[in-house]
């Protein structure tokens, strides 16, 4: 689905390089979690992905049709823009070019919001924010969803809900997910492999590699206190 080549990026164009020769491979139908420390370029990868910005060096193919992106919701939740539900979501519906109007209810139903369609979206807790997220990105039929911290500000029976929705997607749709994930107990329980950003590079790893390694680091750091 996705395959990266010895891919270089910075934003000034020149080195250093935020992300330092990156071989990637996702495969069809993987749910990955991409961790890291804060600044490790997660959401560099992910942009690189997107296609909003482009390599500086080396290449980055995807053979997905279409790509439904769901960024961090900080920037709808704050907003008291007074916008409800069914408008973000038509808008968003005129832009895809999706004549059936139905499109919207029914990705409304897939993340069980379907009774808020007349809230203002500066309403909505943090939980069905992401929800409504969620459903925009849905509303295209994608091959491939990408997730920017899913569960940031959002309350732990949501997080259940969530997660265990994008886990039926990803299995029973055979959608894949790229997911940037700081909750890192849900990176292990949810993904079928973890790609691990650290100092601009990455490696891809099953979950239970993810659990023994970040456990041995954390000793590590403790015998040094
Ligand atoms: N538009 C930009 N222009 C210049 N530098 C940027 C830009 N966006 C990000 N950076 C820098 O690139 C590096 C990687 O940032 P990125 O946001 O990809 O990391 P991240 O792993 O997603 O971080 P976080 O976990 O904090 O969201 C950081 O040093 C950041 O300051």
């Amino acid at each position: 689905m996705i395959k990266a080549d010895n891919l270089f990026f910075s934003y000034t164009g020149l080195p250093p390089y935020v992300l330092n020769g990156i071989d990637l491979d996702i495969k069809d139908g993987e749910y990955i979690s991409v961790v890291g420390e804060n600044g490790s370029g997660k959401t560099t990868l992910m942009r690189l992905i997107l296609k909003f910005i482009k390599p500086t060096k080396g290449d980055l193919i995807s053979h997905s049709n279409r790509i439904g992106y769901v960024p961090q919701k900080n920037d709808f939740s704050n907003s008291n823009f007074p916008i409800t539900v069914y408008e973000t979501l038509n808008s968003y519906r005129k832009l895809l070019k999706i004549k059936n109007k139905k499109v919207i209810l029914g990705s409304l139903e897939q993340v069980g919001m379907s009774d808020f369609t007349a809230s203002l979206m500066g309403s909505l807790s943090g939980g069905q924010t992401q929800k409504i997220l969620i459903a925009r990105a849905l509303m295209g039929d994608p091959d491939l969803l990408i997730l920017d911290e899913p569960s940031t500000g959002v309350d732990v029976n949501s997080q259940k809900e969530i997660y265990g929705f994008l886990k039926e997607i990803n299995r029973k749709k055979g959608i894949t997910i790229v997911s940037v994930e700081h909750n890192l107990e849900a990176a292990i329980s949810n993904s079928t492999l973890i790609y691990h950003l650290t100092a601009g590079q990455g490696h891809l790893c099953t979950p239970e590699q993810y659990t023994n390694e970040y456990l041995k680091n954390n000793r590590k750091d403790d015998s040094n206190v």
